[in-house]
């Protein structure tokens, strides 16, 4: 993963011509080139840890797992949002964690995070460093010092039971990892996030993650069975069989706990066979009303598409949804939306035959598999164009929410207006985009991606556009966040999200795991 930006420098996407002239024509983005400082010219803060306190951590996992040299530090500076991805762009001195410290098992974390306790040093779980909330800033919070504890090394299918459906996975895989593991047993975990490349097992339980494949496979909350967590008071194994009244459910304060409560070191998840095919249908809806109707009307009798989306007009129109094909001629006019059927030819023929159904009676016109084939091509490609945007002087960043189906078009309305007003107070008309990617039989999600021209400010002009959205997605009875997460970005709302009592509960229970408090201080819980 780069410092400085989404993936593999190889896959870098430059902007086409016809997206250069949408910016220019739309948004008034001149052509510009914003070019970043390169990692040899970044300064950052310089290691807060004294050697002897390199020295116990090194006692603990060994030399050659401990750094403090800023070629280790940069790289877990922060997550990918665009706010990180614009002050690993500054001059100025940027901070980073005093250390990274790379344990190998389990007895490493318990002595590091003891030791931790003891020296009054911030511990920073790290997975694959995806994170768009500032899950992984190198806060210190009070203490004297912050190391990154990198979960890189467990990396193990550490066992699968065919007979249950049921695979534990090391909390450092990454997606592709994981689904490798599986595959070559002839399973799948189907967790597809637009960072499924880069992010981990532990980082998706620690976020309660969705992935694209959400309405076949549910989202990475739905799919643990069980997790084994390490905090500073102690270990601790939660979920022994596939259901239970055994009091409340403690893994649920583990999965989303943001490395506020404990190191998640495996998961136990539900896996299924990999499957035999897939079938892709693309549908044309007249707008997004129709269409969003639809798509309840399809999860409400649960007839079963693996995948479904639908972009509104402004995502259709510019073909958001086929990354290879942004700013091209369009593929329908007012709303795109995307099935895909996995599993056995029988059970995804069936299940295809009877959504197909659904949507022709609820005003879709199918429009063949190419479309949804693209969609499928291009899915993991959208941040490197968001990379080329910066570069290019337009600010692109994005934020997701989810309601019931009675208010959400009243919360995509509200969302929109905020971000337009917020963008045009400081002075850059925006591009609004939306699409509904994750359905439930009482809701959605929407994902909004906002394409606006930088001025002299770009982070505090995006602040402004963000605290417009929060407010508004809190005032329309959205969520703050669906599935990115709280970090210490959307801090400012969780009071509000939970009440003054669940903030007191997330506390008493921090308190009970983490006395000394030093798992990812700042995060979470207000
Ligand atoms: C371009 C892009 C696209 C994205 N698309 C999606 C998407 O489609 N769906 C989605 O859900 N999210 C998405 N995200 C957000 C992000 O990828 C998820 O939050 C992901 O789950 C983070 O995993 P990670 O391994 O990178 O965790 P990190 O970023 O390393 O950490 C995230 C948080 O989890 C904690 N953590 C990490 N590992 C552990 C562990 N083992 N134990 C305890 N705590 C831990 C960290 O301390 C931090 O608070 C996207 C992000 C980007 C940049």
């Amino acid at each position: 993963m780069k410092w400085d930006a989404w993936g593999d420098p190889d896959l870098a996407k430059p902007l086409s011509e016809d997206i250069r002239a949408l910016l220019e024509q739309a948004l008034g983005v001149t052509p510009a080139d914003h070019p970043a400082p390169t990692a040899q010219e970044v300064v950052l803060r310089p290691s807060a840890l004294s050697r002897e306190d390199l020295d116990a951590l090194a006692g603990i996992v060994g030399a050659a797992h401990v750094s403090s040299h800023d070629a280790d530090r940069l790289p877990r500076a922060g997550g990918k949002s665009t706010p990180d991805l614009l002050r690993r762009r500054s001059r100025e001195v940027q901070d980073a964690p005093d250390a990274v410290v790379l344990p190998g098992g389990e007895d490493e974390i318990t002595a590091v995070l003891a030791l931790c306790a003891e020296r009054r040093i911030a511990v920073v779980p790290f997975g694959g460093g995806t994170s768009v909330v500032g899950g992984v800033d190198p806060v210190r919070g009070g203490f004297t010092a912050v190391i990154s504890l990198d979960l890189r090394r467990f990396d193990r299918l550490e066992s699968l039971d065919e007979v249950s459906g049921e695979a534990v996975l090391g909390a450092g895989l990454t997606g592709p990892q994981a689904e490798a593991l599986l595959a070559a047993r002839g399973y799948e975990l189907g967790h597809y996030p637009q960072s499924f490349r880069y992010a981990t097992v532990g980082g998706f339980a620690a976020t309660r993650s969705s992935g694209q494949n959400s309405a076949g496979h549910g989202r990475f909350d739905d799919m643990v069975r069980g997790l084994r967590v390490l905090t500073p008071s102690g270990a601790i194994d939660l979920g022994r069989a596939p259901a239970s009244a055994a009091g409340p459910d403690l893994r649920q304060l583990f999965l989303g706990s943001e490395g506020t409560l404990g190191v998640i070191t495996a998961v136990r998840l539900r896996v299924h066979p990999t499957p035999a095919v897939k079938i892709h249908e693309a549908w044309s809806f007249p707008d997004f009303a129709t269409g969003a109707a639809a798509l309840r009307e399809v999860e409400q009798q649960g007839t079963g598409p693996t995948v479904i989306r639908i972009s509104d007009e402004t995502e259709t129109a510019i073909n958001l949804a086929m990354t290879d094909r942004i700013g091209g001629a369009q593929v329908t006019g007012g709303c795109l939306a995307v099935t895909v059927f996995e599993g056995t030819p029988e059970q995804a023929a069936a299940r295809h035959l009877r959504t197909r159904e659904v949507l022709l009676a609820a005003g879709g016109t199918s429009l063949g598999e190419e479309a949804a084939k693209a969609w499928e091509h291009g899915r993991f490609n959208a941040p490197y164009l968001r990379d080329s945007l910066l570069t290019a002087g337009a600010l692109c960043e994005t934020l997701e929410t989810a309601t019931s189906w009675a208010g959400l078009a009243a919360l995509k309305a509200a969302v929109t207006s905020a971000l337009e007003d917020a963008l045009r107070e400081s002075g850059s008309s925006a591009l609004v985009m939306c699409h509904i990617s994750h359905v439930y039989p009482t809701g959605a999600s929407l994902y909004f991606t906002v394409v606006a021209a930088q001025q002299d400010d770009p982070l505090e002009q995006w602040g402004r556009a963000k605290r417009a959205a929060g407010d508004a997605i809190l005032a329309h009875g959205g969520t703050i966040t669906h599935h990115h997460a709280v970090g210490t970005d959307h801090l400012p709302w969780m009071t509000r999200e939970i009440g003054d009592l669940g903030v007191r509960i997330l506390r008493a229970v921090k308190d009970a795991v983490d006395p000394a408090g030093i798992l990812n201080p700042g995060k979470l819980i207000p």
